[in-house]
């Protein structure tokens, strides 16, 4: 792709062994950030596709050869000295053993230990995406029991992070039927966001998601949670869920939905245009299912996000 002229276009690897950890290397002291941890990869050499760049530069870095790779996030950053694009595959299958080919320190890790070493500042919406999955599943229902039976449903389905939003229920029930689907949920290790809207005690659950008017209200982000999220529909208020250092973002509407039929949908092509600044893990939504994954990575996305979609 085609970068300004003072824009370094980088291809980075989040490389992944089959128990889920990550590698991780220490780039050399003289280096442009020097001393610090990354994902190994490099720059594109003038007119590289970026594939090829990744390719060449895990196999020259850490030896191992990528025999497939899928879009993770896209990363502007401005270091003052220098402009990055930060452009991030997930590589998940590959052959020959990790080293490090330069002498550089290397280390497998999990996805919550990448908080315990120093990366650069333009790493830590990777970090985000990197412990992310690609689905994040919406859990609504008429009634208490239809929300544990949808929970259940989510859970066998594989899906391990969920937005609790259960707006049809009265005061004295929601937080009982949040008890009930934070337990469900922490035996199989499934993540819970509670929406800030329903005005709950979320001391037991993974993070609070936040309506767009809820997002707008804030000027810093919900002190004590892992997970902040945000809805957003608009690239103002993508960008304010970056200022107040939101981890990600769902951006809807993508395709046309039954639940709101008088909002004008975004498409993929507008969609993928609102991505290209918001440096922030983002999930499609809006009238779309599990299929779409690949069509929803390709235009920058971290995954899918929906609510019937994740109950079939
Ligand atoms: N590889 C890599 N580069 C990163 C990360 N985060 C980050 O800000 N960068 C920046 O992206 C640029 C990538 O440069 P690099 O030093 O890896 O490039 P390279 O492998 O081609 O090195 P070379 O210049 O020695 O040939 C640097 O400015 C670096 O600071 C990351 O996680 N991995
Ligand atoms: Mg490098």
């Amino acid at each position: 792709m085609l970068q300004p002229n003072n824009v370094v276009h980088v291809a980075v690897g989040v490389v992944r062994d089959t128990s889920g950890r990550i590698l991780i290397a220490r780039r050399a002291q003289h280096a442009h950030q020097g001393g610090l941890w990354e994902f190994p990869g490099g720059k594109l050499e003038p007119g590289e596709p970026v594939l090829q760049a990744l390719a060449r530069e895990l196999e020259e870095e850490v030896g191992i050869r990528v025999a497939a790779a899928e879009p993770l996030i896209k990363i502007h950053h401005d270091y003052g000295d220098r402009r990055v694009l930060l452009d991030v595959w997930n590589v998940n299958s590959f052959s020959g053993e990790a080293r490090p080919c330069e002498g550089q320190a290397m280390q497998w890790v999990s996805a919550y230990q990448l908080s315990d070493f120093a990366f650069p500042a333009a790493n830590l919406p990777i970090i985000a995406a990197a412990r992310l999955p690609a689905y994040y599943a919406i859990l609504e229902g008429a009634d208490a029991e239809s929300i544990v039976t949808n929970c259940r449903r989510i859970i066998d389905s594989g899906v391990k992070l969920v937005q609790f939003r259960a707006k049809t229920l009265t005061a004295n029930d929601k937080q009982t039927v949040l008890e009930r689907v934070l337990q469900q949920c922490r035996h199989h290790a499934v993540e819970v966001l509670v929406n800030a809207d329903l005005d709950l005690d979320i001391s037991q659950a993974q993070g609070i998601h936040l309506s767009s008017r809820a997002l707008l209200r804030l000027d810093r982000r919900p002190a004590g949670m892992r997970w902040v999220a945000a809805s957003c529909h608009t690239a103002a208020e993508l960008q304010h869920a970056l200022a107040i250092g939101v981890d990600f973002a769902v951006l809807a509407p993508v395709m046309p939905t039954a639940s709101h039929p008088d909002t004008p949908p975004l498409g993929w092509q507008r969609f993928s245009e609102l991505l290209e600044n918001a440096n922030l893990p983002v999930f499609a939504l809006g009238g779309l299912s599990r299929q779409d994954l690949v069509r929803a990575q390709a235009a920058g996305a971290q995954g899918i996000a929906g609510i019937s979609s994740f109950l079939a």
